[in-house]
């Protein structure tokens, strides 16, 4: 096979004046034209946040709209950002009309947003994972030690003119155990925190990391082994079908006789009638709520609320100053990126992919993209069933092949489909289609690059180009990356060597000399005097009389173009 570096000089460089655009990876199609795209804020959000917003789009705010308010705003906006005060339900996917591109949730919990429905809608959600641990953490802290010393009590009862020092006899928390649910970002800083009061932890999170647990001074153990250490208790999972109700009646069954247990995680972990009863029961002696099952909980006749044993916050743990500039910075840049059409590792129904790792990935990206388009371009009226991914990479199995699935199949579906196909939806749209998807890992090459060569190949297709179909009956074609760039390398059985991008011309000739004469183009062949293809750049469509003329040329088999082989958008 002739190779980029063994090629003409000329030949190199006319490739690479003609293909050799600087291709960057678009998630979302979002701004059209040059207008800004608009963002509806529906929550207060930090002033540096809604500044840098200012700078690349369209701002409207409004706070407390009723559902139906929202719904009628949505069509009218490109992205939308929320705190956990706003339900951004399946009806107001369908409202938008197709409009919406990103949900921005300026915090960490996403319970709030049909992530089911974002999905199907292609509509990216981001977060801000970040930026409010350390107010969330101390939040905690500051309801465990309120708790525990009658602090708000004692404050109410003084502010109502008694001066009574023995009702509020508190409890020590130096040499008491605290048990955490939930080992992540915010499980850790409580309990960091808690080691400086003096502390025992111990934590209950199925999916942590020993290590980082030991490293910290923390034993890992089971939800009953939590719950019979426990002095305290203090909640950090999310809300998950998995976690919801966790703590009822068999969990506080369970729990260390008058412990006291602290939720600025999510209300609907605890069951709150089954807190009534635990309480009552001085199963669990006092409790710190910040979050409740729902916000705002009903007030009138509240049992909960009204309870001495009980202190509350209105869910105020990511309230302070600092960290609501800093979830606004950090939700922007996220909603920003996104409407530019960047990958972003905010986002919580796409894969995650961590900038250095995009950055690795990105010729294979747009490569993987490519040839999707390449093979359903190929393909003839009667479609196809099945599409098979092979990945040859020195990594084997320990290739993330998530991105490059996701971008094979908005390649292919957005030829064949007038829904917007993002690499938010692109599973999910390829599913409902009825398509059978398989990927191989093949352990091939050495080093530390990505892959040595990539291949799609559609099933149970007519080729419109029949030398586009392999042994097997597929339709195939493979790429690799050279110097950087996304390259075709075969099409069915043909070697080919072609900077994919922009529209070919494919011909299928008998192998004779002298019979076409084009100073770019690339030509392979099966065996001398077999049969030879030959792929050749064209800037404008040629005629359907041209192709008659090229098609009945002596020896010419087939002929058909090859349109864009690589999406035209990925300047
Ligand atoms: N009250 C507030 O204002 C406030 C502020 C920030 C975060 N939060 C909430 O705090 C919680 C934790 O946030 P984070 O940023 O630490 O999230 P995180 O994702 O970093 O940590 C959550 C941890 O929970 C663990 N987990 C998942 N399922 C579990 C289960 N069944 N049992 C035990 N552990 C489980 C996960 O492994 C993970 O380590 C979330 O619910 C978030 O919404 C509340
Ligand atoms: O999930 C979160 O980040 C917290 O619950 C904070 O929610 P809020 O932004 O509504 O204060």
């Amino acid at each position: 096979m002739q190779t980029l570096a063994n090629r003409p000089c000329a030949t190199r460089r006319a490739a690479a004046a003609r293909f050799g655009r600087q291709q960057c990876v678009k998630v979302l199609a979002v701004a059209s034209g040059n207008s800004k795209p608009t963002v509806l804020v529906a929550e207060k959000l930090g002033s540096a946040g809604i500044d840098m917003l200012k700078q690349t789009c369209n701002v409207e705010t409004a706070y407390n709209m009723k559902p139906e308010e929202l719904c009628a705003k949505v069509s009218l906006v490109d992205a939308l950002i929320v705190r956990s005060g706003t339900k951004v339900t399946r009806a107001v996917f369908e409202a938008s009309k197709g409009r919406l591109k990103v949900v921005g949730r300026a915090g960490v919990g996403v319970d709030n947003v049909d992530l089911a429905a974002a999905t199907e809608y292609g509509c990216l959600v981001v977060n801000a994972p970040t930026a409010n641990t350390v107010a969330a953490a101390e939040h905690g802290i500051a309801l465990l030690c309120a708790m525990a010393r009658n602090v708000p009590q004692a404050d109410a009862s003084i502010k109502a003119g008694k001066w009574d020092r023995n009702t509020y006899v508190g409890t020590s928390m130096v040499g008491k155990t605290i048990a955490i649910y939930g080992f992540g970002k915010v499980g850790s800083e409580v309990a960091r925190r808690a080691k400086g009061l003096g502390m025992s932890v111990v934590a209950y999170d199925p999916y942590a990391s020993q290590e980082k647990a030991a490293a910290q001074g923390v034993q890992l153990v089971t939800f009953d082994e939590a719950l019979a250490a426990g002095d305290f208790h203090s909640l950090h999972m999310p809300l998950t079908p998995g976690t919801k109700n966790l703590f009822g009646d068999s969990a506080f069954a369970k729990i260390k006789k008058g412990s006291r247990i602290i939720n600025v995680a999510r209300g609907g972990v605890i069951d709150e009638a089954a807190l009534l009863r635990a309480l009552d029961a001085k199963n669990v002696s006092q409790a710190a709520l910040d979050v409740f099952m729902e916000e705002p909980p009903k007030f009138e006749g509240n049992p909960l609320i009204g309870r001495p044993d009980v202190i509350c916050t209105p869910h105020l743990g990511a309230s302070t100053t600092e960290a609501q500039e800093g979830v606004a910075i950090e939700v922007v840049e996220a909603v920003v990126d996104a409407l530019a059409g960047k990958l972003s590792s905010n986002a919580v129904n796409a894969p995650m992919v961590p900038p250095e790792i995009l950055k690795e990935l990105q010729p294979y990206i747009v490569l993987a993209e490519g040839l999707g388009k390449a093979a359903v371009g190929l393909v003839k009226d009667s479609g196809f069933t099945d599409i098979a991914i092979t990945y040859s990479s020195p990594r084997g199995d320990d290739l993330d092949t998530r991105l490059l699935r996701a971008m094979v199949i908005k390649g292919v579906l957005e030829e064949i489909t007038t829904a917007k196909v993002n690499l938010v939806n692109a599973d999910l749209l390829s599913k409902n289609r009825g398509l059978k998807l398989t990927e191989v890992n093949v352990r091939s090459g050495e080093g530390s690059e990505v892959l040595s060569s990539m291949s799609v190949a559609l099933g149970t297709a007519d080729s419109k180009f029949s030398a586009a179909v392999d042994k097997t009956k597929r339709i195939y074609v493979e790429g690799k990356v050279m110097n950087g760039q996304p390259f075709l390398t075969k099409i069915g059985n043909f070697d080919v060597e072609l900077l994919v991008s922009g529209s070919v011309l494919l011909t299928r000739q008998r192998d004779q000399p002298g019979i076409v004469n084009i100073s770019f183009m690339t030509v392979s062949r099966t065996a001398k005097d077999g049969e030879a293809i030959m792929a050749i750049g064209i800037d404008t469509e040629p005629s359907p009389a041209t192709m008659e003329a090229i098609t009945s040329v002596p020896g010419v088999v087939e002929c058909t173009i090859f349109k864009e082989v690589l999406p035209s958008n990925s300047n």
